[in-house]
């Protein structure tokens, strides 16, 4: 990949790709370049996921014995990021397939998939010299080869692939919401991987039995051999978690202060409450996702940028860790694909003393996504140690009223 600027911190390879690179110069993984070879004109592989363009060491925290591997690829255009991640991961494919005869691939749901449909970082220009308008115009065409295209169609070995959902929503399988249903229509259905090598939730089973359900057959099939024990862990070591996050800084289903993110003993666990719906939900726990030998953090899009900010700063609040930020392999690899990330913009806001002050607060809050904060908030008990904002909200010798759709009715106090 065309590599416009490499830094590299104490801990972690960087690189900014703000380009595709030519057609001469695309960058096929080493395995599939040699199975390409007389499809493409170009069998040079330029740098790949498993040999990083600048040295990588180990970073702090964690055992003594880790050897912690973290790169960060930074791209300018999307199509260029998508077109990397399912490089890397047809890399991956090869490496597991050749060492071990099984590919362990866990998928999350969201713009992950979407980004997984591109493989093939080929750009071809084209010139149109058409009389538009008095002035000379010219077009450049790109096209970018999908997973589920010749030639890595074929060339991918799909027999060997084994996967599963770090997430599911506990919905049927043919629900609109179902990360299954999102997979199975953007790549499943389009590449030849064996059906009984796809692990979707039983949709018949609650939460709870969804999830038991699930570590129960990820058991058996490390008995069966198809997954790997980490030594370091005691917990099942997947090849690759290819993970995206959410705009507040979830992985999985893991919700920044949800106490499942900090579950140790289950390898999968369910929450019922989802900030983000549907709120019923099974989810890999982080001793799984941190025993990983390959973990691909895939994060895009503006209004994921102040978490993504917070995730990439070297400067870790270790008293306030989002979920993504949890995310540390024991001695595994991890890489981030993202877009650039943005400063989060500065704010002014008035401090509670002036809110508190008021005369009358009309607090207003609606949609799903809220209903944990305010099922926190509205109780007359408070846990005083641990109150969230919006907790702190109490008037003086003002008139606080809520509007709010959940509970169904609206709420006013007086105080
Ligand atoms: O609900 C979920 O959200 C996250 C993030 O999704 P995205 O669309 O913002 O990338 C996803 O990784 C997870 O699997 C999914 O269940």
């Amino acid at each position: 990949m065309s590599t416009c600027a490499i830094s590299a911190a104490a801990s972690t390879s960087l690189s900014f790709v703000n380009r595709c690179p030519s057609f001469l110069a695309c960058r096929v993984p080493a395995p599939l370049s040699r199975s390409l070879a007389w499809k493409l004109s170009s069998s040079s592989p330029s740098h790949s996921p498993l040999a990083p363009v600048s040295a990588m060491a180990s970073s702090g925290g964690g055992s003594d014995t880790a050897s912690r591997k973290k790169k960060i690829n930074i791209f300018d255009a999307e199509e260029d990021l998508a077109a990397s991640v399912a490089e890397y991961t047809a890399e991956l494919s090869a490496k597991f397939a050749a060492e071990r005869g099984a590919f362990t691939v866990v998928l999350s749901g969201g713009s992950l998939v979407k980004a997984l449909r591109f493989l093939d970082c080929l750009k071809i220009k084209i010139f149109l010299v058409p009389w538009v308008a008095g002035s000379w115009k010219f077009l450049i065409l790109r096209f970018h080869r999908k997973l589920t295209e010749p030639p890595y169609l074929e060339a991918v070995d799909w027999s060997k692939w084994h996967v599963f959902w770090v997430d599911e929503r506990v919905v049927p399988k043919d629900h609109a919401d179902s990360n299954y249903k999102l997979t199975l229509d953007e790549l499943l259905s389009k590449v030849p991987i064996p059906t009984e090598q796809v692990y979707a939730i039983n949709d018949a089973l609650s939460a709870e039995g969804a999830s038991n359900d699930y570590e129960a057959r990820l058991k058996q099939l490390v008995k069966d051999g198809v997954i790997e024990m980490s030594p370091v862990t005691g917990f099942p070591k997947f090849d690759l978690m290819l993970m995206g996050m959410g705009p507040d800084g979830h992985v999985a289903s893991l919700f920044p202060g949800h106490p499942v993110i900090n579950e140790n003993k289950r390898w999968v666990t369910f929450v019922k409450d989802s900030p983000k719906p549907p709120p019923e939900r099974i989810t890999f726990t982080f001793p799984v996702i941190n025993s990983s030998a390959y973990v691909a953090l895939v994060v895009t899009g503006a209004g994921k940028a102040t978490a993504l900010h917070k995730a990439l700063s070297k400067q870790h609040d270790t008293s306030d860790l989002l979920p993504v930020e949890m995310v540390s392999l024991h001695d595994g690899e991890l890489t981030w694909f993202t877009d650039k990330p943005k400063p989060p913009p500065e704010r002014i806001t008035f401090t509670f003393p002036v809110i508190n002050s008021s005369a009358y607060v009309a607090l207003v809050v609606t949609g799903a996504g809220k209903a944990t904060a305010l099922h926190k908030a509205l109780p007359k008990q408070h846990d005083t140690s641990d109150l969230l904002p919006v907790e702190m909200v109490s008037l003086h010798d003002g008139e606080l009223t809520w509007f709010t759709d959940k509970p169904a009715v609206s709420m006013s106090s007086s105080i």
